[in-house]
């Protein structure tokens, strides 16, 4: 292959980039300009021209998908010879050099890495051993603030300074110091120690930190935006010497604030290096114009960014489809149909396509509506809706309900939440159960006659009390109350806070989409029931996902997409509330909200050619359905690169009507933000004027509502509502002064 060619595919600024080996670089540059394609083409150029051996040179990237493509681009572009170079993750780099020098730290042979819930069960201990209650100290709480001390690289001993006057920080501040001892006692670091203990090593050990800075020589950082304080020192200390450092980053597309990510990183980068070489791109080579217009227009929004102009030589390209759903299975819907009609018309393939969203749980209609569907998928960076832990084990407890019998079932919840009970005890009652023909819970309560389980028919007993209790109740209530009963009744969600606190909001969410999925079943099933719903999942659940490499739509995360491209996005859930999340919108800190605009901004550019925008106008949360708003992200697109596709509903009942692109201000009343924003009413008794089971109302205090049903009595309607607020409700419309909202 000719070298010429290879940097021939480069642009003039590019290029200037890539011959630039020696000394400072920072590549500030928005997305798509090339700035991944530089580094890639940087390390060909240090290996095959300046000829650096390739163990000179270090490249980190910020997720283990993007140093694996990393790595397979360089060995594209010269194979062999890129073999010895370290392209890694901060994390990966880090652990290597531990290994060899860790015995510098005081660790003698070797390290174990703790997970979160060792931490948690180090933590408990300490508070223990000092009396302190859990209630009032949450191992939570105290772990959060050793890992953003770590984050920010402040010492026990400094931490004590930093603690003094505040009460909940000067309790850290002793535990930070017995945590670290206890970690070392135990012979293991925690995720966040990795890389504060490599700068700590670097810091203490000159020699160390000199053998590396020579070996080393060529340094590159990619997504530079999101290192926080612990990286950017370590980067700092190793490239002390030679300064061959080149950064890459996009300050609009710096997303992970909430772990420490330090914005300014980048932007001081010219500080820090006196004489460092800027390098600013401004061609976009990934996406169509429109699709640029759009993003450029949202990212404007943000207040003290450095200005940047992003251009691109693409053509126009279609407008962006804007889809407003019903609800969230009618947006899956849409999505679905659309992928389906690509691959069939041959335009696309399933891997040109990828869908994404805001949270995990939004993942859950999506995939299902995939399975259904036939559509092979990936889901990245998470684990499928059904095979995540939470919604097992509560399927489980609904499965050993339904049916005593269902021994597997038993198995994976008998002692979840924790309740003593051994996998032994588990293992001899199964056998038991099954010698007998029993069930789980008759088997329970012959225990005692069993040699075998005499001992452990104590603990046993409440367990089989509560089954017996569930299945008196899942004869009285609605799935959707039924599934809130058993998680407080087993205290599931105290569990998974101790378990993993770190995951237990995603994983609460979770759980409050497996409730809507039940309130969906509810709702559309003729003859809803515990053994019903349970088939309905057997369907999806067993589905395997697909292998690696697979002819399969990518799902993921707006975060895990960063750096990533495709020719067609799906960006679903365009809702306030959902996207902004309702936590930036009701944190009154514009700072969340410009986060979560560069978030969207990160999102709109991995469109290659096509790009969707989909909201559902009623999305359920907690089982209850909840009216949407338009995302304001949306609104700050220019009409004129939207095209607005008109829904089933519209189509039968009223003809092509674009709402979206007429009003889409007063669209919908905001669930979270609709305190400041009264919805349009209609006059109270006008003529021809009812209600209707799926009417939108809003009542005095109650505030909005669906109709559920609908009964005319004497002069007045009955209506049952369902409020956002405060659930069912049945009233007198008249005698209420219940209104209809317009749309
Ligand atoms: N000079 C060029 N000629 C042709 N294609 C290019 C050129 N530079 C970059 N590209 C292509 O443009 C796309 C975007 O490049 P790349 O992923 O390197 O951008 P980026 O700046 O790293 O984006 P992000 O900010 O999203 O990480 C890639 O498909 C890349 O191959
Ligand atoms: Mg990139």
């Amino acid at each position: 292959m000719g070298t010429d060619n290879k940097y021939a595919a480069l642009n003039e600024m590019q290029r200037r980039a890539v011959f630039q080996t020696e000394g400072p670089v920072l590549i500030l540059a928005g997305a798509g300009s090339g700035k991944t394609r530089v580094l890639t083409h940087r390390m060909a150029y240090l290996i095959e021209e300046i000829m650096v051996p390739s163990y000179h040179i270090l490249a980190i990237t910020f997720t283990n998908k993007a140093a694996k493509e990393m790595k397979e681009r360089v060995e594209k572009l010269i194979g062999d010879p890129a073999r010895e170079a370290w392209i890694s993750t901060f994390h990966s780099a880090c652990i290597r050099i531990l290994r060899r020098h860790c015995s510098l730290l005081g660790y003698t042979d070797g390290f174990t890495i703790y997970d979160p819930e060792d931490q948690k069960n180090v933590i408990r201990r300490l508070l223990r051993e000092m009396n302190i209650n859990e209630k009032m100290f949450t191992p939570r709480s105290v772990l959060g603030a050793i890992s953003h001390a770590k984050d920010e690289l402040v010492t026990p001993s400094r931490y004590d300074e930093i603690a003094k006057g505040d009460l909940f920080k000067e309790k850290v501040a002793v535990l930070y110091h017995r945590y670290q001892k206890a970690l070392l006692e135990n012979q293991a670091m925690d995720f966040d120690d990795i890389i504060a203990k490599t700068v700590a090593l670097f810091e203490q050990n000159p020699e160390i930190l000199e053998y590396y800075q020579e070996k080393f020589r060529y340094i590159m950082v990619d997504e530079y935006q999101d290192t926080n304080t612990a990286q950017y020192r370590l980067i700092r200390l190793l490239a002390n010497k030679y300064e061959n450092l080149c950064v890459v980053g996009d300050d609009d597309q710096s997303i992970y604030r909430f772990r420490g990510a330090n914005i300014r990183n980048i932007l001081d980068f010219e500080k820090d290096y006196q004489d460092a070489c800027v390098i600013r791109l401004e061609e976009n080579y990934r996406s169509t114009q429109t699709i640029l217009d759009a993003a450029n227009a949202v990212i404007a929004h943000n207040v003290g960014r450095k200005s940047k102009t992003l251009w691109t030589q693409n053509e126009t390209g279609d407008p962006i489809r804007v889809y407003e759903a019903y609800n969230e299975e009618e947006e899956a819907n849409y999505v679905a149909e659309q992928i389906i009609q690509k691959v069939s018309g041959k335009t696309r393939r399933y891997i040109d396509m990828a869908i994404l969203f805001r949270t995990n749980a939004q993942s859950r209609a999506l995939e299902e509506r995939m399975i259904m569907a036939n559509i092979p998928y990936r889901l990245y960076g998470g684990t499928p809706f059904y095979q995540r832990m939470e919604i097992k084990d509560i399927l489980c407890y609904l499965r050993l309900i339904a049916n005593d019998k269902d021994y597997v079932a038993a198995e994976r919840i008998l002692n979840v939440p924790k309740r003593g009970i051994g996998t032994v005890t588990v293992e001899k009652l199964r056998s038991f159960a099954v010698e007998q023909s029993y069930g789980i819970t008759e088997a329970i309560e012959q225990s005692v006659l069993s040699e075998e389980l005499r001992r452990a028919s104590k603990k046993l007993s409440p367990v089989g009390e509560l089954f017996t209790a569930f299945r008196g109740q899942a004869q009285d209530v609605s799935l959707t109350e039924f599934i809130p009963l058993i998680m407080e009744k087993v205290g599931y969600k105290d569990y998974l806070r101790e378990e993993d606190p770190e995951r237990y909001e995603d994983r609460i969410q979770n759980l409050d989409e497996f409730v809507n999925r039940a309130a969906e079943y509810e709702e559309t099933a003729p003859e809803p029931s515990l053994g019903g719903f349970l088939e309905e999942l057997a369907l999806v659940a067993a589905i395997d996902s697909f292998e690696e490499g697979a002819d399969a739509v990518s799902m993921m995360t707006l975060h895990s997409a960063k750096g990533l491209e495709f020719p067609v996005v799906f960006m679903t859930g365009m809702e306030d509330g959902i996207f902004p999340g309702y936590m930036s919108l009701t944190s009154g800190d514009e700072e969340d909200i410009e986060e979560e605009r560069r978030l969207c901004y990160v999102g709109i550019t991995r469109a290659q050619k096509e790009l969707y925008m989909t909201y559902a106008k009623i999305r359920r949360v907690h089982g209850l359905e909840q009216i949407s708003k338009v995302s304001q992200f949306m609104r700050e697109i220019p009409m004129d690169l939207l095209e607005e596709e008109v829904g089933k509903m519209e189509q039968k009942e009223e003809g092509p009507v674009r709402k979206f692109v007429k009003t889409p201000e007063v669209h919908f009343q905001n669930r979270y933000v609709g305190k400041n924003v009264a919805p349009p009413v209609s006059q109270p008794g006008g003529p021809g004027e009812g209600f209707a089971p799926g009417d939108l109302v809003t009542h005095r205090k109650f505030g909005l509502g669906t109709v559920k049903e609908v009964q005319s009595v004497n002069a007045d309607y009955q209506v049952k509502v369902n409020f956002v607020k405060v659930g069912e409700k049945t009233l007198f419309a008249k005698l209420a002064g219940i209104k209809k909202v317009e749309e």
